[in-house]
């Protein structure tokens, strides 16, 4: 998949978000985008998934079967979790999406309506209807943000899979969550240029009066939930070690 001199603005006369834009995604990428608040990551998934069409340039080779999980998952269709992740699951040619939700512990939230869902629970059901049909692109916006620890430990595990298969996975993300795997590319987004490469300064803000920094040796598996877990109590927290 390519990515060339792609462009858009939202409208005719809106400022450019994306500036051209050139990449290139191979079978079995996972790759984490970075950037600030409104530097057009969302945007860019979304040209990505096929969901905005450039305003100028090109994306070839998009596979077949994408898979897009948006960072809101939108609850307000009047379904329960059952009826409409069977509904999804129709209309993408009979995908299993059963063995998803096992996988990620949703059984308690199965009969329960979208709209009652926490903000978590309703990222999962975004996250399985966008991987029940082996995605060969699957794109993610902000996949980490309100997971609980053991889904954002299985999270890194999954784009893995979908990789190992010869899928594309593409994340935003500021937490960090796919630093753990081996060969991820990073991309990074400042002011609506992308550039390969993670951002300047990484994910961690400067160091404070009263403040420490300590260095912690662990096994790389898991590496992944430790910086979820170190963020979700408010720690700014950054690998400073390549892993292998
Ligand atoms: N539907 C829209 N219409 C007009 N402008 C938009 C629209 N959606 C996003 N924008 C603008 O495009 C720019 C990029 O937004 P985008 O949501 O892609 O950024 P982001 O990097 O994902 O931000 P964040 O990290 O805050 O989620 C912002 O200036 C935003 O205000």
């Amino acid at each position: 998949m390519r990515l060339s001199q792609v462009s858009f603005r939202y409208g005719r006369r809106g400022p450019t978000v994306i500036g051209e834009a050139d990449a290139g995604l191979a079978p079995g990428d996972v790759i984490e985008l970075s950037g600030p608040n409104g530097a057009g990551k969302s945007t860019l998934l979304r040209l990505l998934a096929g969901l905005a069409e450039p305003s100028a340039g090109a994306i070839t080779g998009r596979p077949a079967v994408v898979g897009f999980a948006p960072d809101r998952f939108p609850t307000g269709q009047p379904f329960t979790v059952t009826a409409y992740l069977r509904h999804m699951a129709r209309v993408r040619g009979g995908a299993r999406w059963e063995p998803w939700a096992e996988r990620l512990g949703m059984e308690h939230l199965l009969r329960l309506p979208l709209g009652e869902l926490s903000k978590g629970s309703a990222h999962k059901v975004g996250l399985v209807q966008a991987i029940m049909s082996d995605p060969g692109l699957l794109v993610l916006d902000e996949p980490f943000a309100g997971l609980d620890t053991a889904t954002s430990a299985a999270l890194p595990g999954i784009a893995a899979e979908v990789a190992a298969r010869g899928g594309v996975v593409v994340a935003s993300d500021h937490q960090g969550g796919l630093r753990g795997l081996p060969g991820l590319r990073q991309w990074s987004l400042v002011d609506g240029h992308l550039k390969e490469g993670a951002p300047a300064g990484g994910h961690v803000t400067e160091r404070g009066a009263g403040q420490v920094t300590v260095a912690v040796t662990l096994p790389v598996e898991d590496l992944p939930a430790f910086l979820t877990g170190m963020r979700e109590q408010g720690y700014p927290t950054r690998e400073i070690e390549e892993t292998p």
